[in-house]
């Protein structure tokens, strides 16, 4: 450790605290993750579903981890550095961001998500705080729950955000996979293009209650396996008709409130993969796609992104409140697109140096998007590659540098932050709990930063 040199605290998770530092011997500026929990010997790192996950993959949308150090029992992983996650972006707007910076960031973050689920991984914790953005770049963060789609259920021990949690989740599946990854960023979408959170649930039956105000009640039709998993822990669904999301996105255009819509099915299997979602038309104006997960078409190698914006600085998170969006049954004539008046507002600061100046993307040619298989097994799901699951015993540590040297000058650890929906050990859905239900009217949220 003693080739760093902190310089200062960038976040604070469940996990650890992570803080910017330099190389001496590089000058590279790197994200330190300091794990809370002590690690005694080496086999229990290596274990570590962040490093089992994270050494695997490679690509310019997943945060690079550099290099994994023990040295008195603390675990260090050292990330390269990215400036601000998405969360802080979001929180400090004034005002919305464009639709163009919105397809930016879904059109680079789906092409990491379909690397990871191509490879046999789905993340599991995908929220705005684990997106990290330095410019026009955003990576996916934070590995810790990441999960081997062919690892065995049942996945008992999950961590994730309740606001960006998927509704089988809610419910208890025993066998959830990539397709939770495709509600999250669904729910994030909407976020980035209100600036609200699109569920934001005050407890997990609250959660549900949400969801259940904006996309509808789920009928045998709509999702028959999530009807059961509910009556297998007693829980009903109340009874409530929905939105059209329109209603609650104004500022979208159809194609970004219809690939919101199949992000956020309540069937996993009606949800596009990452890789179909690539191809949906609100990408069209993106080009794009790893040659991996292309169809057929050949498209011409371009980086992951185009455009440049100011960068921004890293800013001190705070705590937000406020209540509900009210929500009006759905109805099928056409959809409304009145501006949403009521509901959650967060504190913003107008700040105009941070209006980003975004460059669009070429426009080229994309195949036609094609909706998700219909109740497809969860193995369909995975772009199609059942097969490609990693096997972990095959890898060793291989390219990550094992560090040893004398532990850095003992810091004051500021509390931990309130976590945004964070998970408690224990559900709230019991049996008859769905007729005291009652929807949230405040949140709170904080992020260290
Ligand atoms: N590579 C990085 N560069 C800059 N900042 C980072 C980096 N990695 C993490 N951070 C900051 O630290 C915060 C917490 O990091 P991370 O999510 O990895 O920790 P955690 O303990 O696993 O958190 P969680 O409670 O979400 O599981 C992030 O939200 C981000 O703001």
């Amino acid at each position: 450790m003693e080739r760093y040199k902190v310089i200062k605290e960038v976040g604070n998770g469940t996990f650890g605290s992570v803080w910017r530092a330099l190389n001496k011997q590089t000058g590279e500026v790197v994200a330190i993750k300091q794990m809370k929990k002590k690690y005694y010997s080496w086999e229990e790192c290596i274990n570590l579903r962040e490093v089992k996950s994270l050494r695997k993959m490679n690509h310019p949308n997943i945060v690079k981890l550099k290099e994994v150090i023990r040295e008195h029992d603390i675990l260090y992983f050292v990330f390269e550095y990215m400036e601000c996650n998405l969360y802080q972006l979001m929180k400090d707007r004034g005002k919305l961001f464009s639709e163009a910076e919105v397809k930016n960031w879904c059109f680079q973050v789906f092409q990491g998500l379909a690397y990871m689920h191509q490879r046999g991984f789905f993340h599991r914790d995908l929220k705005p705080e684990n997106l990290l953005v330095s410019k026009d770049i955003i990576k996916i963060a934070d590995f810790g729950l990441a999960r081997e789609i062919n690892s065995q259920p049942p996945y008992t021990e999950y961590v994730s955000t309740r606001w960006y949690r998927a509704p089988e989740v809610l419910l208890q599946s025993p066998t959830y996979g990539p397709a939770v990854d495709m509600w999250a960023m669904g729910a994030i979408m909407s976020e980035l293009l209100t600036l609200r959170p699109l569920f934001p649930g005050a407890s997990e039956a609250d959660e549900i209650y949400k969801i259940c105000s904006v996309i509808g009640s789920p009928t045998v039709s709509v999702w028959a396996e999530g009807l059961e998993l509910a009556s297998v822990i007693n829980y009903q669904f109340p009874q409530v008709a929905g939105v059209h999301l329109s209603a609650l996105v104004p500022s979208a255009s159809d194609d970004a409130i219809d690939l919101i819509t199949s992000l956020c099915s309540w069937d996993p299997c009606k949800r596009p993969t990452a890789s179909e979602a690539l191809q949906h038309p609100f990408f069209q104006s993106c080009f794009y796609v790893p040659p991996s997960l292309r169809p057929k078409t050949a498209l011409a190698k371009t980086p992951p992104s185009a455009g440049s914006r100011i960068p921004l600085e890293q800013r001190s998170g705070r705590r937000y409140s406020g209540t509900l969006p009210s929500v009006k049954p759905m109805n099928n004539s056409p959809k409304p697109r009145a501006p949403l008046h009521a509901g959650v507002q967060r504190k913003l600061e107008m700040n105009s140096q941070d209006d980003p100046k975004y460059v669009k993307n070429t426009v080229k040619p994309q195949p036609r998007y094609r909706p998700p298989i219909k109740n497809a097994p969860i193995a369909n799901q995975i772009g199609k590659t059942p097969g490609a699951c990693v096997s972990d015993t095959v890898e060793k540590l291989g390219n990550l540098a094992i560090g040893c040297g004398k532990l850095p000058a003992k810091r004051q650890q500021p509390p931990p932050p309130m976590k945004a929906g964070g998970w408690h050990g224990q559900s709230d859905l019991f049996i008859g709990r769905s007729q005291e239900i009652l929807p949230g009217r405040t949140f709170t949220r904080k992020v260290a930063g």
